[in-house]
């Protein structure tokens, strides 16, 4: 069984308060993009070992047990003990480290997948519930639905937001921006407007009211993500930001731009038509 878990953008993001466990609340619009993993599950023949992981596409750090396909395995495994040995085979697109939510996504199309090979009969606010346990954000994957998230990311409230049509240019740099350092550098304070009511408004005004609040840190740090969303406006993007902590940055064109991979050819670029 093949799944192919899908990336996120953020539209929009808020560092609200510090709270008393060092964590920050905030409040972002979660935006599913078309970049996607491919997420392969086999019945093993040589049960000697609960799992095998095979990565390919783009390289990532750490041994299988930090992969959080692994994880998301071993939790469903403790409630659900009749689960075969597996063979997992990852393709890795979507760039980790990006604020794309790629490891997230993996985690959360993970469940799901396995709900449904081994038909565990798992509802939807269980399967959030496990999904939570890996990751703030990776509940966010089981609709997978554009949704106002509060919280440290982990309450969501779907939004009526279509930015079908669009076309979706993402550039991450090589460049890392740790997510722990990024909110240490941040002041936070609550919005004048609050998103759910800048994206009622036409695209175009967004640019003047909507912000991620991790973006003066990071482009004083690093001036050359800066340059990129620079470029992304001068293309003719309606909207651009950096996603997340980074350091992948997204802009929003009203028509696809010609060989825009040439223009960015230092970075990871992709680009895609919304759905
Ligand atoms: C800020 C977001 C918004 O989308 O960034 P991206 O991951 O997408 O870039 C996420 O909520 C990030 O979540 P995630 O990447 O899972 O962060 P974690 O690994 O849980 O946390 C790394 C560190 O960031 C800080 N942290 C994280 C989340 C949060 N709401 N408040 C925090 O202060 C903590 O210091 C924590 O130790
Ligand atoms: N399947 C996976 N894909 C990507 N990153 C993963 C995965 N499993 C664990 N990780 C770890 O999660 C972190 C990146 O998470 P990811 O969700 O891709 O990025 P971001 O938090 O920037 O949105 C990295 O430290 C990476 O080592």
């Amino acid at each position: 069984m093949i799944t192919f878990p899908n990336a996120k953008i953020n539209l929009g993001l808020n560092i609200i308060e510090k709270r008393p466990d060092g964590y920050h609340n905030l409040e972002t619009i979660f935006y599913p993009i078309n970049l996607q993993d491919a997420l392969e599950v086999t019945r093993s023949t040589n049960s000697d070992k609960e799992y095998n992981l095979h990565v390919s596409g783009s390289a990532l750090d750490g041994e299988p047990e930090d992969n959080l396909v692994v994880k998301a395995y071993k939790l469903l495994k403790e409630d659900f003990p009749q689960m075969a040995a597996i063979e997992i085979h990852m393709y890795k697109h979507i760039p980790a480290g990006a604020g794309l939510g790629g490891g997230s996504s993996d985690a959360a199309y993970m469940i799901k997948l396995l709900n449904e090979k081994f038909a565990l009969n798992i509802n939807h606010a269980k399967m959030e519930e496990y999904a939570a346990r890996l990751g703030a954000d990776c509940a966010f994957f089981i609709q997978n639905k554009p949704a106002f998230a509060t919280g440290i990311g982990n309450i969501f409230e779907p939004v009526d937001l279509s930015l079908k049509g669009y076309h979706i240019v993402l550039v991450k740099p090589d460049i890392f921006v740790s997510t722990r350092d990024a909110f240490a550098a941040i002041k936070p304070q609550r919005p004048a407007v609050s998103l759910k009511e800048v994206i009622k408004q036409p695209v175009d005004t967004w640019k003047d009211n909507m912000q991620n609040d991790f973006e003066d840190s990071v482009f004083l740090k690093f001036p050359e993500i800066a340059a990129i969303k620079d470029e992304l406006y001068d293309l003719g993007a309606v909207y651009a930001s950096m996603s997340g902590s980074g350091s992948c940055v997204y802009g929003i064109f009203k028509e696809p731009i010609e060989n825009v991979e040439d223009k960015f050819c230092q970075c990871f670029c992709r680009q895609r038509e919304l759905e």
